[in-house]
Protein backbone atom coordinates (compact mmCIF):
# COMPACT_ATOMS: atom_id res chain seq x y z
CA UNK A 1 0.00 0.00 0.00
CA UNK A 2 1.40 3.62 -0.79
CA UNK A 3 2.36 5.62 2.06
CA UNK A 4 2.25 9.08 2.87
CA UNK A 5 5.51 9.70 1.88
CA UNK A 6 5.06 7.61 -1.61
CA UNK A 7 2.34 10.13 -2.26
CA UNK A 8 3.95 13.36 -1.37
CA UNK A 9 7.37 12.15 -3.68
CA UNK A 10 4.30 11.56 -6.32
CA UNK A 11 3.15 14.35 -6.30
CA UNK A 12 6.88 16.08 -6.33
CA UNK A 13 7.97 14.47 -9.30
CA UNK A 14 4.92 15.50 -11.30
CA UNK A 15 5.08 18.93 -10.59
CA UNK A 16 8.94 18.89 -11.04
CA UNK A 17 8.16 17.76 -14.86
CA UNK A 18 7.07 21.35 -15.34
CA UNK A 19 10.02 23.06 -14.18
CA UNK A 20 12.10 21.35 -15.90
CA UNK A 21 10.21 22.39 -19.46
CA UNK A 22 10.19 25.69 -18.23
CA UNK A 23 13.58 26.24 -16.97
CA UNK A 24 17.05 24.59 -18.15
CA UNK A 25 19.47 22.83 -16.32
CA UNK A 26 22.04 25.20 -18.27
CA UNK A 27 20.07 27.96 -17.21
CA UNK A 28 20.22 26.42 -13.76
CA UNK A 29 23.89 26.31 -13.68
CA UNK A 30 24.60 29.50 -14.90
CA UNK A 31 22.66 30.86 -12.22
CA UNK A 32 24.80 29.36 -9.99
CA UNK A 33 27.73 30.50 -11.83
CA UNK A 34 26.72 34.31 -10.74
CA UNK A 35 25.54 33.23 -7.54
CA UNK A 36 28.09 33.19 -4.39
CA UNK A 37 29.29 30.23 -2.83
CA UNK A 38 27.29 28.31 -0.18
CA UNK A 39 27.61 29.31 3.33
CA UNK A 40 29.20 26.49 5.81
CA UNK A 41 25.86 25.24 7.22
CA UNK A 42 28.12 21.91 8.88
CA UNK A 43 29.85 24.48 11.00
CA UNK A 44 26.89 26.64 11.78
CA UNK A 45 25.15 23.05 13.69
CA UNK A 46 28.60 21.50 14.54
CA UNK A 47 29.57 21.47 18.36
CA UNK A 48 25.67 22.45 20.04
CA UNK A 49 25.63 19.81 22.16
CA UNK A 50 28.78 20.88 24.07
CA UNK A 51 28.21 24.52 23.51
CA UNK A 52 27.62 26.57 27.46
CA UNK A 53 25.05 29.06 24.86
CA UNK A 54 22.77 25.92 23.83
CA UNK A 55 22.09 23.98 21.14
CA UNK A 56 21.45 25.05 17.38
CA UNK A 57 18.02 26.14 16.49
CA UNK A 58 16.82 25.42 13.04
CA UNK A 59 14.00 27.53 12.71
CA UNK A 60 11.19 26.20 9.90
CA UNK A 61 9.39 28.63 7.46
CA UNK A 62 5.92 26.17 7.35
CA UNK A 63 2.78 27.21 6.05
CA UNK A 64 0.57 24.17 6.23
CA UNK A 65 1.28 20.17 6.53
CA UNK A 66 0.02 16.87 5.63
CA UNK A 67 -0.79 16.11 9.18
CA UNK A 68 -2.26 19.58 10.49
CA UNK A 69 -3.43 21.26 7.78
CA UNK A 70 -2.69 25.12 7.64
CA UNK A 71 -0.59 26.15 10.00
CA UNK A 72 0.26 29.84 9.42
CA UNK A 73 -0.14 32.36 6.89
CA UNK A 74 3.02 33.50 6.18
CA UNK A 75 2.64 36.55 3.52
CA UNK A 76 6.29 37.40 3.80
CA UNK A 77 8.99 34.61 5.04
CA UNK A 78 11.74 37.09 5.00
CA UNK A 79 10.08 38.90 7.92
CA UNK A 80 9.76 35.94 9.82
CA UNK A 81 13.46 34.37 8.79
CA UNK A 82 14.70 37.85 9.58
CA UNK A 83 13.06 37.25 13.47
CA UNK A 84 14.14 33.66 14.04
CA UNK A 85 17.77 35.11 13.03
CA UNK A 86 17.48 37.99 15.70
CA UNK A 87 16.77 34.97 18.20
CA UNK A 88 19.75 33.08 17.58
CA UNK A 89 18.52 30.85 15.27
CA UNK A 90 21.54 28.83 13.24
CA UNK A 91 19.96 27.67 10.17
CA UNK A 92 16.55 28.68 8.59
CA UNK A 93 14.64 25.96 6.98
CA UNK A 94 11.98 26.90 3.69
CA UNK A 95 9.74 24.08 3.02
CA UNK A 96 9.63 23.99 -0.80
CA UNK A 97 7.15 21.77 -1.77
CA UNK A 98 4.00 23.34 -3.21
CA UNK A 99 0.89 20.89 -3.17
CA UNK A 100 1.33 19.78 0.43
CA UNK A 101 2.92 22.44 2.54
CA UNK A 102 2.30 25.39 -0.40
CA UNK A 103 6.10 26.20 -0.33
CA UNK A 104 8.28 27.51 -3.23
CA UNK A 105 11.35 28.24 -4.80
CA UNK A 106 10.40 32.00 -4.30
CA UNK A 107 10.14 31.45 -0.66
CA UNK A 108 13.97 30.10 -0.26
CA UNK A 109 15.18 32.73 -2.56
CA UNK A 110 13.35 35.29 -0.49
CA UNK A 111 14.36 33.87 2.54
CA UNK A 112 18.26 33.54 1.36
CA UNK A 113 18.16 37.51 0.61
CA UNK A 114 16.68 37.93 4.00
CA UNK A 115 19.59 36.48 6.37
CA UNK A 116 23.00 35.76 6.75
CA UNK A 117 23.35 32.24 8.21
CA UNK A 118 22.52 28.91 6.18
CA UNK A 119 19.56 27.99 4.63
CA UNK A 120 18.29 24.63 3.87
CA UNK A 121 15.85 23.56 1.19
CA UNK A 122 13.29 21.26 2.64
CA UNK A 123 12.12 19.19 0.44
CA UNK A 124 11.68 16.01 -1.18
CA UNK A 125 14.52 15.41 -3.20
CA UNK A 126 13.99 12.60 -6.04
CA UNK A 127 16.19 14.31 -8.98
CA UNK A 128 19.07 15.66 -9.44
CA UNK A 129 17.72 18.77 -11.18
CA UNK A 130 16.31 20.02 -7.56
CA UNK A 131 19.80 19.89 -6.40
CA UNK A 132 20.95 22.78 -9.15
CA UNK A 133 17.68 24.51 -8.53
CA UNK A 134 18.59 24.46 -4.37
CA UNK A 135 21.92 26.10 -5.38
CA UNK A 136 20.50 28.06 -7.58
CA UNK A 137 18.41 30.24 -5.13
CA UNK A 138 20.68 30.13 -2.49
CA UNK A 139 20.18 27.04 -0.62
CA UNK A 140 23.43 26.53 1.30
CA UNK A 141 21.86 22.78 2.80
CA UNK A 142 19.57 20.43 1.26
CA UNK A 143 17.46 17.69 2.83
CA UNK A 144 17.96 14.01 2.07
CA UNK A 145 15.46 11.36 3.05
CA UNK A 146 16.69 7.83 3.40
CA UNK A 147 13.30 6.45 3.24
CA UNK A 148 12.86 7.97 -0.09
CA UNK A 149 15.76 6.87 -1.64
CA UNK A 150 17.91 3.83 -2.38
CA UNK A 151 21.49 3.49 -1.51
CA UNK A 152 22.86 4.64 -4.80
CA UNK A 153 20.84 7.70 -5.17
CA UNK A 154 21.69 8.53 -1.68
CA UNK A 155 25.26 8.07 -2.93
CA UNK A 156 24.99 10.07 -6.05
CA UNK A 157 23.08 12.63 -4.13
CA UNK A 158 25.68 13.46 -1.77
CA UNK A 159 28.43 13.67 -3.93
CA UNK A 160 26.29 16.25 -6.06
CA UNK A 161 25.22 17.90 -3.16
CA UNK A 162 29.36 18.17 -1.89
CA UNK A 163 30.07 19.11 -6.25
CA UNK A 164 27.42 22.23 -5.81
CA UNK A 165 29.56 23.53 -2.60
CA UNK A 166 26.38 22.42 0.02
CA UNK A 167 25.70 19.70 2.71
CA UNK A 168 23.05 17.39 3.09
CA UNK A 169 21.03 17.15 6.33
CA UNK A 170 20.50 13.17 5.94
CA UNK A 171 17.19 12.25 7.81
CA UNK A 172 16.39 8.92 8.87
CA UNK A 173 13.80 7.49 11.03
CA UNK A 174 15.01 3.77 11.44
CA UNK A 175 18.25 2.44 13.17
CA UNK A 176 18.43 0.79 9.25
CA UNK A 177 17.85 4.29 8.25
CA UNK A 178 20.62 5.52 10.48
CA UNK A 179 22.88 2.58 9.26
CA UNK A 180 22.76 3.20 5.48
CA UNK A 181 23.18 7.27 6.06
CA UNK A 182 26.68 6.58 8.19
CA UNK A 183 27.34 3.60 5.75
CA UNK A 184 27.35 6.19 2.46
CA UNK A 185 29.36 9.40 4.56
CA UNK A 186 26.86 11.05 5.80
CA UNK A 187 28.10 14.25 8.44
CA UNK A 188 24.93 15.70 9.73
CA UNK A 189 21.84 13.10 10.08
CA UNK A 190 18.73 14.13 11.29
CA UNK A 191 16.23 11.82 13.67
CA UNK A 192 13.09 12.49 12.28
CA UNK A 193 10.54 11.88 15.06
CA UNK A 194 7.31 11.88 12.76
CA UNK A 195 7.24 8.60 10.62
CA UNK A 196 6.88 10.16 7.18
CA UNK A 197 4.82 6.86 6.12
CA UNK A 198 2.37 6.94 8.87
CA UNK A 199 2.14 10.78 10.27
CA UNK A 200 2.87 9.55 13.83
CA UNK A 201 4.90 11.84 16.10
CA UNK A 202 6.57 10.41 19.34
CA UNK A 203 9.39 12.79 20.74
CA UNK A 204 10.78 9.96 22.62
CA UNK A 205 11.75 8.15 19.07
CA UNK A 206 14.80 10.57 19.56
CA UNK A 207 16.32 8.75 22.62
CA UNK A 208 15.86 5.85 21.03
CA UNK A 209 17.49 6.40 18.48
CA UNK A 210 20.44 9.27 19.36
CA UNK A 211 22.24 5.44 20.74
CA UNK A 212 22.79 4.63 17.11
CA UNK A 213 24.52 7.43 16.17
CA UNK A 214 28.19 7.78 15.86
CA UNK A 215 30.17 10.33 17.40
CA UNK A 216 31.67 12.26 14.43
CA UNK A 217 27.92 12.97 13.08
CA UNK A 218 26.70 16.16 13.70
CA UNK A 219 22.77 15.48 15.47
CA UNK A 220 19.79 16.88 14.08
CA UNK A 221 16.36 16.33 16.69
CA UNK A 222 13.71 16.97 13.82
CA UNK A 223 10.12 17.60 15.10
CA UNK A 224 7.88 16.90 17.57
CA UNK A 225 8.57 20.44 19.88
CA UNK A 226 5.66 21.72 21.29
CA UNK A 227 7.89 24.25 23.49
CA UNK A 228 10.98 24.63 25.46
CA UNK A 229 10.73 21.71 27.24
CA UNK A 230 10.97 19.11 23.94
CA UNK A 231 14.12 21.51 23.13
CA UNK A 232 15.67 20.61 26.29
CA UNK A 233 14.94 16.75 26.03
CA UNK A 234 16.66 16.69 22.85
CA UNK A 235 19.44 18.35 24.50
CA UNK A 236 19.82 16.08 27.26
CA UNK A 237 19.96 13.49 24.52
CA UNK A 238 23.08 14.90 22.94
CA UNK A 239 21.28 16.68 19.87
CA UNK A 240 23.39 19.51 18.13
CA UNK A 241 20.58 21.13 17.04
CA UNK A 242 17.14 20.75 17.09
CA UNK A 243 14.72 21.58 14.08
CA UNK A 244 11.51 23.28 14.91
CA UNK A 245 8.44 24.36 12.64
CA UNK A 246 5.12 24.28 13.73
CA UNK A 247 5.64 25.30 17.28
CA UNK A 248 7.35 28.75 15.92
CA UNK A 249 5.18 29.28 13.31
CA UNK A 250 2.02 29.32 15.51
CA UNK A 251 3.80 31.87 18.16
CA UNK A 252 3.17 34.86 17.67
CA UNK A 253 7.09 35.81 18.69
CA UNK A 254 9.35 33.70 16.92
CA UNK A 255 12.39 35.74 17.96
CA UNK A 256 11.57 35.29 21.04
CA UNK A 257 10.35 31.96 20.63
CA UNK A 258 14.27 30.96 19.56
CA UNK A 259 15.39 32.46 22.43
CA UNK A 260 13.45 30.56 24.49
CA UNK A 261 14.02 27.00 23.46
CA UNK A 262 18.39 27.81 23.27
CA UNK A 263 18.04 28.92 26.70
CA UNK A 264 15.95 25.97 28.13
CA UNK A 265 18.72 23.56 26.38
CA UNK A 266 20.96 25.48 28.23
CA UNK A 267 19.98 23.94 31.47
CA UNK A 268 21.10 20.33 29.94
CA UNK A 269 24.89 21.43 29.99
CA UNK A 270 26.23 19.34 33.17
CA UNK A 271 24.71 16.80 31.66
CA UNK A 272 25.82 16.96 28.27
CA UNK A 273 29.70 16.71 29.84
CA UNK A 274 29.16 13.69 31.47
CA UNK A 275 28.33 12.22 28.00
O1 LIG B 1 4.84 17.98 8.97
C1 LIG B 1 4.25 17.05 8.38
O2 LIG B 1 3.05 16.77 8.56
C2 LIG B 1 5.00 16.21 7.39
C3 LIG B 1 4.34 15.18 6.75
C4 LIG B 1 4.97 14.40 5.81
C5 LIG B 1 6.29 14.64 5.49
C6 LIG B 1 6.98 15.67 6.12
C7 LIG B 1 6.35 16.44 7.07
N1 LIG B 1 6.98 17.48 7.67
C8 LIG B 1 8.32 17.83 7.41
C9 LIG B 1 9.07 17.88 8.67
O3 LIG B 1 9.82 16.99 8.92
C10 LIG B 1 8.79 19.01 9.60
O4 LIG B 1 8.34 20.12 8.90
C11 LIG B 1 9.91 19.47 10.48
O5 LIG B 1 10.69 18.46 10.99
C12 LIG B 1 9.32 20.32 11.64
O6 LIG B 1 8.34 19.56 12.32
P1 LIG B 1 7.39 20.25 13.39
O7 LIG B 1 8.27 21.03 14.32
O8 LIG B 1 6.73 19.10 14.07
O9 LIG B 1 6.46 21.12 12.65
Amino acid sequence: MATVLDSITEGVREDLAGRKAAVSLRDLEEQIAAAPPALDAHAALAGGRSDPAGVRIISEVKRKSPSKGDLAEIPDPAVLARAYQAGGASVISVLTEARRFSGSLADLQAVRAAVEIPVLRKDFMVDPYQFYEARAYGADLVLLIVAALDDAQLRDYLALTQELGMHALVEAHTVEEIERAVALGAQIVGVNVRNLKTLEVDVTHYAAMAQHLPEHVVRIAESGVEGPETVRDYAAQGADAVLVGEALVRNGEPELAVKEFRAASRAQTPAKETM
